[in-house]
């Protein structure tokens, strides 16, 4: 099938000095039989993390004219256009953001650039975390959405805090984010399982959405960048969804940084799974539903000053 070439690309994010450079040389060395290309995008004329980052065989692609996450995004699709070209050499592509960056319109450019949508599948969107650090940027509308963004997340420089204060960190990042996969790091040491090669944008059976999350008070979130996780059986109805969602994103759509679904729509033997980036909605068949299985509707939003109350009522008038 077309989907086996596609090239796989994991985004790396993360506020500056959080562990990213540490995280990529770590993917870089550490050998796992894969050729990976790098693109790194930095602020300012003079690119230094290019010295920063070892690893001979990699080919190493530096923007250094802007920040990819407004103006240079036709220069990251030509860039990845011009490694498309030479996609036998490579069997994976990182994208180290600057620090300042907003994930979100990279994400976007997976969805709605024709030649990336059908050459490339973005992998995960990692985010490292500063530990230590990170308590004093809990403002910054980039960390937020750097967190929300994330399909896995590393709690990095954990040497530098205690386990108390990792623990909060834990919960609260969970808060904000009910699915991404959750690693506690020193030197962003992780197994590359966890971050390479994981199809997060897959949706195949389930949402990974933590059942302590629901179970907790996901609710006291005193954030305003929070997740809003709905599981409820029953059949949706594909018009009423439809109707929804597009009201939704065309009401909601900026302050909705992601959403995620996986329902039983119509009663269909396939899943019906769909996913969001702000306005962007993409949305297919999934996997069978298996005859003994309990088809259940898993839908999660994460974005900032989301009304919880709202989202459950009006995905229920979407069940038949
Ligand atoms: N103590 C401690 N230091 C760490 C850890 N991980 C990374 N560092 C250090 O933190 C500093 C910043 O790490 P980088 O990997 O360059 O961070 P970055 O996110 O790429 O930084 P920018 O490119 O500035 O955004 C370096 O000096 C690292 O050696 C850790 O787990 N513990």
């Amino acid at each position: 099938m077309a989907l086996v070439n596609k090239m796989p690309v994991t985004v790396l994010t993360g506020y500056l000095g959080a562990g990213k450079t540490t995280l990529l040389n770590r993917l870089l060395t550490v050998q796992h039989g894969q050729k990976v290309a790098v693109i790194v995008n930095e602020f300012g004329e003079v690119g230094i993390d290019h010295q920063l980052v070892v690893g001979a065989d990699e080919e190493i692609l530096e923007m250094n004219n802007g920040c990819i996450c407004c103006t240079v995004r036709g220069d990251l699709i030509r860039l990845i256009g011009k490694l498309l070209d030479r996609r036998e050499q490579f069997d994976h592509l990182l994208i180290e953001t600057t620090g300042l960056a907003d994930p979100a319109p990279v994400i976007q450019s997976f969805f709605m650039d024709e030649v990336m949508q059908t050459q490339t599948a973005l992998d995960a969107i990692v985010t490292v975390v500063d530990a230590k650090h990170i308590w004093e940027h809990w403002d910054s509308s980039e960390v937020q959405e750097q967190i929300a963004f994330a399909d896995v997340i590393l709690l990095n420089k954990i040497d530098l805090v205690t386990p108390e204060v990792l623990q909060i960190l834990e919960h609260r990042v969970r808060s904000m984010n009910a699915i991404a996969k959750i690693y506690s790091t020193q030197n962003c040491d992780v197994d590359l399982k966890a971050v390479l090669g994981i199809n997060a944008f897959d949706l195949k059976q389930a949402l990974s959405i933590d059942p302590q999350f629901l179970e907790e008070a996901a609710h006291e979130h005193d954030e305003s960048v929070f997740s809003v996780a709905i599981t409820e059986s029953g059949t949706v109805s594909s018009d009423k969804l439809n109707r929804w969602l597009y009201q939704l994103v065309q009401a909601q759509g900026a302050n909705i940084f992601r959403m995620k679904g996986i329902m039983n729509v119509d009663d269909e033997d396939r899943r019906f799974v769909f996913q969001g980036v702000h306005m962007t909605l993409e949305g297919r068949p999934g996997k069978p539903w298996k005859p003994s299985e309990t088809r259940r509707n898993e839908l999660v939003f994460i974005g900032r000053d989301l009304d919880e109350v709202a989202l459950r009522d009006e995905f229920r008038t979407c069940l038949v």
